[in-house]
């Protein structure tokens, strides 16, 4: 199957370096996650891959070619990047009719498509009167057209509501099933930890993590126990016996890190601690992105102290 392969991938605009020797591999039968805080260059990466622009230097191959190379592109890859590219006074169907024609590809795989991306029943309105979830709809419909190998998708969650965001999952895991290679960038933390296998993380043009999203989590994030007693017992003191770091949470609760649930269960059972609720929480994508990207964040709102008042 097809893989794409970036290797010292830099591109600049004027003095400005938008990607800084990238060099990764997005492999087949997974879904690549591609993150980074905005700007960080995430698209233009994919508009290099897709050919779309020049790179400064390094290469961008789908398959071992670049794109400009590859014979029946569409039938190689779909890509979505910009769900407004369709034009507004054409109908759904139409615009797939059209690109489906310039890559003599049947107009019963535009049905195909459409029904796949629930848009059959809209299929006859011009693209101008359409959502934007339908947009997107019609834009991952377009790049599904030619039944392509590898799948890019930029921010294709946009605009799509809570079903759209459902079905989108679910497709994503489907063509990775099926040993298609799947890149997709979001902003939306846990979107992507509900389809992504593996992550490629972006911070100011260069490469932070390239790693299975479960690694990438628990690299950086701790699990932890949470605890909530019904008595007034000193829950610190208890935890610290028996060598656990018990934490007061603001909201009353606490927390131990580094712990297991079945552990501190057994633990206040014995001591005859009545417990109101106890529980793994899980360490999110979102942290452990936080994290990582808190000093790569080009644009970030500073909280500016209170100015003492004037009397
Ligand atoms: N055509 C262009 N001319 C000049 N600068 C550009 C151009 N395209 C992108 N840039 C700059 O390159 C950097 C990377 O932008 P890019 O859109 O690739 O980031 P991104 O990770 O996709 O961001 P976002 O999450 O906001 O979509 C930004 O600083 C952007 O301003």
């Amino acid at each position: 199957m097809t893989s794409i392969e970036v290797q010292a991938l830099t591109k600049e605009y004027g003095t400005r370096r938008a990607v800084d020797r990238l060099t990764f591999s997005v492999l087949p039968g997974r879904v690549t996650g591609f993150l980074g805080p905005n700007g960080a260059g995430k698209s233009t990466t994919m508009r290099l891959v897709l050919g779309l622009d020049r790179p400064t230097s390094g290469t961008a191959t789908i398959g071992g070619r670049p794109y400009a190379e590859l014979r029946d592109p569409l039938r190689r890859v779909g890509a979505l990047l910009d769900a407004q590219a369709a034009h507004g006074s054409r109908t759904g169907r139409d615009h797939l009719r059209v690109l489906a024609a310039t890559h003599r590809i049947p107009d019963d795989r535009v049905e195909e498509v459409l029904a796949k991306t629930g848009l059959t029943s809209v299929a006859r309105r011009r693209v101008k009167t359409y959502s934007l979830g339908m947009r997107q709809r019609l834009g991952i419909a377009a790049a599904l057209l030619g039944d392509p190998e590898v799948v890019m998708l930029d921010e294709p969650s946009n605009g799509l509501d809570p079903e759209g965001i459902v079905w989108i999952r679910q497709l994503l895991r489907g063509l990775a099933g099926e040993g298609r290679t799947v890149l997709v960038s979001s902003h939306l933390m846990n979107e992507t930890a509900s389809f992504a296998d593996h992550l490629v993380v972006l911070g100011r043009g260069r490469l932070l993590a390239d790693t299975p999203m479960r690694e990438f989590i628990h690299a950086r994030v701790q699990p932890r126990v949470r605890v909530r007693t019904g008595d007034s017992h000193d829950l610190g003191a208890l935890l610290a016996e028996h060598g656990h770091t018990a934490v007061r949470e603001p909201e009353g609760h606490w927390s131990v890190p580094h712990a297991r649930v079945e552990d501190i269960g057994r633990l206040l059972s014995t001591a005859g601690v009545t417990v109101l609720e106890l529980a793994a929480e899980e360490a999110t994508l979102e942290q452990a992105y936080l994290d990582l990207t808190a000093d790569e964040t080009e644009f970030t709102a500073h909280p500016t102290a209170p100015q003492p008042q004037e009397a």
